[in-house]
């Protein structure tokens, strides 16, 4: 079980359980780094000192340099496995996919889920060699699986972070369970606005155009019990036009998801996704370390 150490400006430890890799934490200190353990730390802790008044928090890990561990095999770091899941054409997944394959990011999607087994993501899946899961059970597709059996098979492909990508169905209490600060969606409007129960698809966009809002954009937040509520990650901004359709409005903000989806999965599997103390999750630049957005 890996244990993420993360440190404010006290020094209080307060441990941020994840599921996955099999490493353990020495506190840190600048003496941590020994022939036996390497000590990755957040860029330079001493960049953080420009964050005053925000107790930041770095993600500290001290990994043992001989065994296989959560990010680091002989000094590279191991690829995040990572499942998507869909319910439509899936253009975000492919996006992430593309971003994969081209080298932009760290990371494998093991695994395709969704609940429409026809549709545009599970057949780009299947094209990719890309296993595909039914979720959830449905009258509509009998062969779906159940909450539990879900954890389970996400469990075999020993799955690091989920990305929703056009998901429909609100995701159990299970699997948000099992994977703490582990699952991101995205959403076609600036939440907290014009998100919740209903707010998907054309429909968020019809709201936002409806509401006079001049500017709009995606959010990719992570995943609590409710829709749409949990903490908000990356957003980008783009203009609602006087004589905007959804349509319209909807092409222009998908762009807009296609890069963020794939400079967020980045950041999540180089590890550059940080806690701040008032628990604000946010990115730090691969280009500038002492960057965070
Ligand atoms: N536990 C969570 N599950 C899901 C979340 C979330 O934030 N927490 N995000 C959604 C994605 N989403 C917005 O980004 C969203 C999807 C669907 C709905 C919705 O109202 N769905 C309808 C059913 C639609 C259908 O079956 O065609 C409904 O529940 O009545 C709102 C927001 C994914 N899951
Ligand atoms: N509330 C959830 C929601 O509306 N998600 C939205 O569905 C579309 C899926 O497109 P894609 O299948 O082509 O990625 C995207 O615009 C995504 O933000």
């Amino acid at each position: 079980m890996e244990t993420l150490f993360s440190i404010s400006s006290n020094s209080i430890f307060s441990p941020l359980q994840n599921p996955k890799a099999s490493t353990f934490s020495a506190p840190f200190s600048s003496e941590s780094k020994t022939q036996n353990w390497v000590c990755l730390k957040s860029s330079n802790c001493n960049d953080l000192k420009g964050f005053k008044g925000l107790k930041m928090m770095s993600v500290v890990k001290c990994l043992s340099s001989s065994d296989e561990v959560g990010s680091v095999e002989n000094g590279v770091k191991r690829k995040k496995n990572l499942a998507v899941f869909v319910s439509g054409g899936g253009s975000n997944f492919r996006a992430v996919h593309k971003a994969i394959l081209g080298g932009d990011v760290n990371g494998e999607v093991v695994v395709l889920v969704t609940n429409k087994n026809d549709c545009g993501g599970a057949q780009y899946a299947r094209e990719n060699g890309i296993p595909v899961i039914i979720f959830p059970n449905s009258k509509g597709e009998p062969e779906g699986l159940s909450s539990n059996n879900l954890v389970a098979a996400l469990s075999t492909y020993e799955v690091d972070f989920i990305f929703l990508a056009g998901y429909l169905k609100l995701i159990p209490s299970e699997l948000i369970r099992a994977y703490p600060n582990s699952i991101l969606n995205i959403h076609p409007s600036l939440l907290p606005a014009f998100g919740g129960k209903g707010y998907y698809g054309t429909k968020v966009h019809k709201a936002v155009i409806a509401s006079g809002a001049r500017y709009s954009g995606p959010t990719i937040h992570f995943v609590d019990e409710n829709y749409d509520t949990g903490r908000i990650l990356a957003q980008r901004v783009v203009p609602v036009l006087a004589n905007d359709t959804a349509e319209e409005l909807a092409a222009r903000v998908l762009r807009q998801e296609h890069k963020m989806y794939a400079e967020v999965a980045a950041a999540v599997c180089e590890e550059r996704v940080i806690w701040r103390e008032d628990g604000v999750p946010i990115i730090r630049s691969k280009a500038n370390p002492s960057h965070y957005s």
